[in-house]
């Protein structure tokens, strides 16, 4: 029994700060609504995780490395540690960073895991975007968040293409000068954003300085702005699930945040942490004590950009060097086609969501994933773009295709040429097939079993195999999906016989509709009747 001596008593520390803080931020009713927030558990929702930890890493050996790194172009002359480069005159920034490389405690490795960790944090974000992509969690109500996650990929692919060239090394001068040839070749305004980013005629003496505060401040400001703003969505919204008994679009099933969660995530963050220390510790990236500094007039063989580049710099190698005069100034397609290009294929994804919410007409909420084999036509949009990705990507490092497989470049460039598009048809084509075949086999396994391999003899000589039939989890999520209707455009004429007006986008939508949800393009799912009929015993195997 409590006493009045035992209430004044002094509550322990932990609860006076607590007490403190949630006077002062109501962090008590915060974390009551939050700390048991459940979430699902599938391997692939550790992807964005993947990305979020390497983004934090980025962030911390970043810091390091300001603390060292000279943004200047003064020229200087080297009298660090490394012999090879002794009395060589080079940029500020370069000498700087070989003084991280070779001088600076640590230096090496934390320059070699920010850079790692950048190629991971792109290649991360980049397979989490495939996963959301193929399951359809793009849906109502996620779409801003798509679109969030979507300018968190274009500004990751700016910030690692503006810090690798902070070095001012040759190999990255080199693409520094790609990009600006492709910003020249920009009507009307390509000359002013050149002048705007090199103060003058290329190289100039502050595109280093300018690129520094736009690498470590600028966009890692804003994307960190996006990210929290990402996640507090993925809370809002609650994470989607797959399909599953006791799983509905309005539950969510799965472990508390606090404590197992929690306790997953920082044991994963730092997995991740290590992997990328080990890597970083055992592979060389970006040597430029190889490479030497940049000098516009020299350019290094071999020089590729980081992966999320090649996209970019595949499109301008494939395509040929056409230019045209048009009153007095000069149009340079074979550089400014490959610009809207790279473009217009990063805004196909931006939209993809709102795209296919008008064709299929579903305004509905999804909190229940879609198993890709389901959705055939998005899923074989998606295939066709990767392999559109890998085609143009096999155009990007053409070079090292010629010389490492005794290769003519020309083959090289041609064969691009031709797959940028055929490639994508033909992925879709198969892709939808396999979606197609994956459906009806799905449909004999739920109505007729699971072949279990055992052949059994009948009495009058006949082999059989014998089926086992499924358990009812798995019946569940073998016909969880929903299968919808094509958006019809109806008839064409009234009920007086006065003909109706279709617009030419009300035909168009009819039509994907129809490609997406057509009678050839999903498989009727087993209805309960069917089912009943087979395993009841007329059917039986
Ligand atoms: C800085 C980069 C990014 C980080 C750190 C990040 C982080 C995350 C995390 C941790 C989740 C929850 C776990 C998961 O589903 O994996 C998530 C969900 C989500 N992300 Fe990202 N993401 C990033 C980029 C992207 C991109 C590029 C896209 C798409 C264009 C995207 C779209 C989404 C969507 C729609 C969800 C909700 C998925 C669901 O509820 O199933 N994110 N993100
Ligand atoms: C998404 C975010 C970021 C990405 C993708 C990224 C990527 C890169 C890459 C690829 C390099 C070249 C490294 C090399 O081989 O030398 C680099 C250099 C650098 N980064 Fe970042 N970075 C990011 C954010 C940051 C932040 C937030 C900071 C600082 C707070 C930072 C500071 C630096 C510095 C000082 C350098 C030049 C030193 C050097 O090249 O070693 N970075 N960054």
């Amino acid at each position: 029994m409590s006493t009045a001596t035992d209430t004044q008593r002094k509550a322990p520390a932990g609860e006076r700060v607590a007490d403190w803080a949630d006077g002062r931020l109501g962090i008590y009713s915060l974390a009551k609504a939050n700390m048991r927030k459940i979430f699902p558990d599938h391997w692939s929702f550790m992807l964005g995780e993947v990305a979020l930890y390497s983004f934090i890493i980025i962030i911390l050996t970043g810091v390091y490395l300001t603390l060292f790194f000279q943004p200047s172009m003064g020229e200087v002359v080297y009298h660090g540690s490394y012999e090879p480069m002794q009395g060589i005159r080079m940029s500020e920034a370069y000498a700087s960073t070989l003084d991280i490389s070779f001088d600076v405690r640590g230096g090496l490795l934390v320059r070699q895991i920010h850079h790692w960790a950048a190629l991971i944090f792109l290649a991360g974000m980049f397979v989490h975007m495939m996963r959301v992509f193929f399951t359809g969690a793009f849906r109502k109500p996620r779409e801003i968040n798509w679109l969030f996650g979507f300018l968190l990929f274009v500004l990751g692919m700016f910030t690692g293409f503006t810090g690798y060239s902070l070095p001012d090394d040759l190999l990255s001068g080199t693409g520094v000068r790609f990009t600006q040839g492709a910003i020249l070749s920009m009507p009307i305004v390509g000359t002013y954003i050149s002048m705007f980013l090199f103060g003058g005629e290329f190289p100039g003496h502050d595109f280093v300085a300018r690129f520094y505060s736009i690498h470590i401040l600028l966009l890692p400001g804003i994307m960190l702005g996006l990210l929290v703003a990402h996640l507090i969505l993925v809370f809002y919204h609650k994470h989607t699930q797959f399909a599953g008994p006791g799983r509905t679009n309005k539950n969510v099933v799965g472990m508390p945040l606090m404590p197992v969660y929690m306790a997953k995530a920082g044991g994963f963050f730092f997995l991740v942490f290590g992997i990328i220390a080990v890597i970083a510790a055992i592979a060389t990236i970006n040597p430029i004590w190889n490479i030497g500094p940049y000098r516009p007039d020299q350019v290094s063989t071999g020089a590729q950009p980081d992966w999320y580049m090649g996209f970019a710099e595949g499109l301008i190698r494939v395509m040929p060097g056409w230019e045209i005069n048009l009153w007095g100034h000069t149009l340079v397609l074979g550089v400014f086609i490959p610009l809207m290009v790279f473009g217009l294929v990063l805004a196909v994804i931006a939209v993809y969501p709102f795209v296919e919410s008008w064709i299929t007409g579903d305004k509905r909420e999804h909190h229940i994933l879609d198993r890709p084999r389901n959705a055939p036509t998005r899923t074989a949009f998606g295939v066709a773009w990767i392999t559109e990705y890998v085609v143009v990507f096999i155009g990007g490092a053409n070079d090292l295709w010629a010389t490492h497989f005794h290769l003519s470049l020309n083959a090289i460039s041609w064969f691009v040429r031709i797959f940028i598009f055929a490639g994508p048809i033909i992925a879709f084509i198969v892709t939808r097939r396999i979606c197609l075949g994956l459906q009806r086999r799905d449909k004999e396994k739920v109505l007729h079993g699971r072949e279990s391999g055992i052949i059994k003899r009948l009495p009058h000589g006949e082999f059989v195999e014998i089926h086992e039939p499924l358990g009812p989890e798995q019946l569940h999520t073998l016909t969880a999906h929903e299968q919808y209707e094509p958006v019809e455009i109806g008839p064409t004429v009234d009920e007086n016989g006065v003909k109706r007006k279709v617009s030419a986008l009300q035909k168009l939508r009819a039509r994907l509709s129809k490609g997406y949800y057509g009678e050839n393009n999903q498989i009727a799912k087993p209805t309960v009747e069917e089912y009943k009929e087979i395993t009841s015993g007329h059917g039986h195997h």
